[in-house]
């Protein structure tokens, strides 16, 4: 067996006993209890028919009685099973879906969510998350059973040692419902990629966010095409595996139908012989449908378990995978103070994930404590890239960014970021109060009104919050009923005051590096000035901090106030040098420039 499925196997066994350790002990306890019932009931009949026959009437009122309470019993549990069942499995579906929250998100990267095989694997899980949460039901199910399997063959044997034939030939059927939960299983796989983009593109047709452009670029029956084919994709291969399947099962069932009538046949032979009871008879027609539904049973607790244990391998796997990147993370230094001497890239190479070229290749640059650097460069050029290096977001392919001369790497993800800012291009839409989205972007003072105050004026935003019907304390966003929704430029700038929480009035803690990937794509010229002035002020203050700031951008006329501007040009540094020194080589830095200041003049 792999160690994937013994690992798989680990995890389903102890999950139920770790998210409900009490209901799940009653759980299998009730599932013990259960499973002796059809067996002891058959047993009594046995002994009740014989005693009519023998006219043995204490035996006969013997085995009534304990017929009546046996069938008690047996309500007494189902009721109880189904409670202890329920409760249990919602109580597992709880854990393991905050498990998986917590391995998810405290993966430190993001490469984990552009890889198809995770994805595909994430989607397995949360499909299946009702049947993880069934860890407990399953194992239930097993332990019946296989307990009843085990009384129904005891008793078999009593009559005549031949009839434990039977239970083998049940075999036959256990093996076939176990391979048609295998095929089944095997094809939910193969088809879980198509299922995953319908599913995708099901959003896509919903989302508020798309539902303007899906309109007027009449796309509503592209959508609903492509999502009926991947439907139809998925359909078609579990119906296959089905088919498949439904043919075992019905040879199987064919099978232990004639061995049913031939130890029918060979046990009244015995009876007429005077060598077996009536009771036997009679005990062999109950266990001989009970054999079939045991069996039945038996197969479906292992088609059960199959499945389950292919859910808890992804699980599983999941968990290793957060773990081992978790792991890698596990960094032994923790960011300067303060930067001295500054950042160096040494040869940095960088591919995406499936990608077939590298976004950056062999990146060379330094850049001076306290320095502001421009990031220029047409679309497409690693600009986004470099600054998700640079936020440990990825790790570079080959090469290493050094800090102070320490290799960044050695850093720990979590200490690195709580030195550095951001905003970025793709800017969240916290749908929180006004004042909660820009707290964010420094935990420790969440609820600092004054520093939120003073981020707000250093992004030029406090007139965005003013005007809210409540303030700071407005509701954003649509998904709420009492929420008011921002304009593209207002959510923008919100998302600049939160990535200067932890610059201003922050001593203690001053950011080490500040990104900023297109921070005015959103805002008016008005706003856009005024962002510029103070990230032109807080790149000053940074040259006493020594914090380094970043800047991407387009607008080459706001790029020319940086100390060092690099252009970048399919993954490589075409050139660097401040704005004169550029301008002076007359390269393509230059070429871009006077493009823009020549459109600009044009303006009427
Ligand atoms: N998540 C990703 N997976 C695979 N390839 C990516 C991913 N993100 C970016 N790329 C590729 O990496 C290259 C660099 O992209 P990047 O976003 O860094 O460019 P950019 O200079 O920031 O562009 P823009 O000015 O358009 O924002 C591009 O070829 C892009 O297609």
């Amino acid at each position: 067996m792999s160690g994937d499925r013994l690992s798989g196997i680990r995890l389903w066994l102890t999950t139920g006993f770790r998210a409900a350790p009490l209901l799940s002990a009653a759980g299998v306890g009730v599932g013990a209890l259960a499973a002796i019932q059809a067996p002891a009931q058959a047993a009594a009949a046995k002994i009740l028919v014989n005693g009519i026959i023998q006219h043995d009437r204490r035996a006969a009122v013997w085995a009534a009685a304990v017929s009546c309470c046996v069938l008690l019993v047996r309500f007494m549990t189902g009721l109880l099973a189904a409670a202890v069942q329920s409760t249990a499995a919602d109580r597992v579906h709880d854990f393991v879906r905050a498990d998986l929250m917590r391995i998810t998100t405290r993966i430190p990267g993001i490469r984990h969510h552009e890889q198809p095989e995770v994805a595909d694997r994430i989607a397995l899980l949360q499909q299946g998350s009702r049947g993880l949460a069934d860890a407990v039901t399953t194992l239930f199910a097993v332990v019946a059973a296989l307990i009843n399997a085990g009384a129904i063959v005891i008793l078999l044997a009593g009559i005549h040692p031949l009839l434990m034939l039977l239970p083998v030939i049940g075999l036959v059927r256990v093996w076939t419902s176990y391979t048609d939960a295998k095929l089944r299983f095997g094809a939910f796989d193969r088809v879980i990629g198509y299922r995953r983009l319908a599913d995708r593109l099901t959003r896509i047709a919903r989302s508020p966010a798309h539902a303007v452009e899906v309109r007027v670029f009449g796309i509503q029956q592209l959508l609903l095409d492509r999502i009926g084919d991947n439907f139809a994709r998925v359909a078609d291969g579990r119906l296959a595996a089905t088919r498949k399947g439904m043919y075992y099962e019905l040879a199987a069932r064919v099978v232990f139908g004639s061995a049913f009538l031939a130890a029918i046949a060979f046990v009244a032979v015995g009876v007429r012989g005077g060598a077996l009871s009536a009771g036997d008879l009679a005990l062999l027609v109950i266990l001989g449908s009970r054999v079939d539904e045991t069996a039945g049973g038996v197969a479906a607790a292992l088609r059960r378990s199959g499945e389950t244990v292919g859910l808890f391998n992804h699980y599983s796997w999941f968990r290793r995978q957060a773990e081992e990147s978790t792991g890698a993370a596990v960094a032994t230094s923790n960011p300067p103070a303060r930067l001295r001497h500054g950042i160096e890239l040494r040869h940095v190479t960088f591919g995406y994930p499936n990608s077939i070229g590298p976004a950056l290749t062999d990146i060379n640059l330094t850049i001076g404590a306290g320095a502001s650097v421009a990031l220029v460069g047409e679309n497409g050029a690693g600009k986004s890239t470099l600054i998700k290096l640079l936020t440990k977001l990825y790790e570079p392919s080959q090469g290493k960014i050094l800090l102070d001369g320490e290799e960044l790497g050695a850093i720990s993800p979590a200490l690195w970021r709580l030195r550095t800012s951001a905003a970025f291009q793709d800017f969240a839409r916290f749908e929180f109060t006004a004042a909660t989205t820009v707290g964010l972007g420094d935990l420790p003072r969440i609820e600092n009104t004054r520093t939120i105050r003073a981020a707000l004026d250093a992004a030029d935003a406090a007139a965005v919050v003013d005007a809210l019907p409540a303030g700071m304390r407005t509701q954003l966003g649509t998904s709420f009923i009492d929420g008011t929704d921002l304009s593209g430029g207002q959510w923008q700038r919100l998302a600049l005051a939160r990535s200067f929480m932890r610059t201003v009035d922050n001593p203690t803690a001053e950011p080490l590096l500040l990104l900023l990937d297109e921070p005015t794509a959103a805002l008016d010229p008005d706003a856009e000035h005024a962002l510029y002035e103070h990230i032109a002020a807080a790149a000053r203050a940074g040259r006493r901090t020594g914090t380094i700031t970043v800047l991407v951008s387009h607008r080459l006329s706001m790029v020319r106030m940086a100390d060092q501007i690099i252009v970048l040009h399919r993954g490589r540094i075409a050139e660097t040098g401040t704005h004169p020194e550029l301008i002076a080589a007359n390269g393509r830095y230059a070429e871009l420039f006077n493009l823009q200041a020549r459109a600009y003049r044009q303006q009427p």
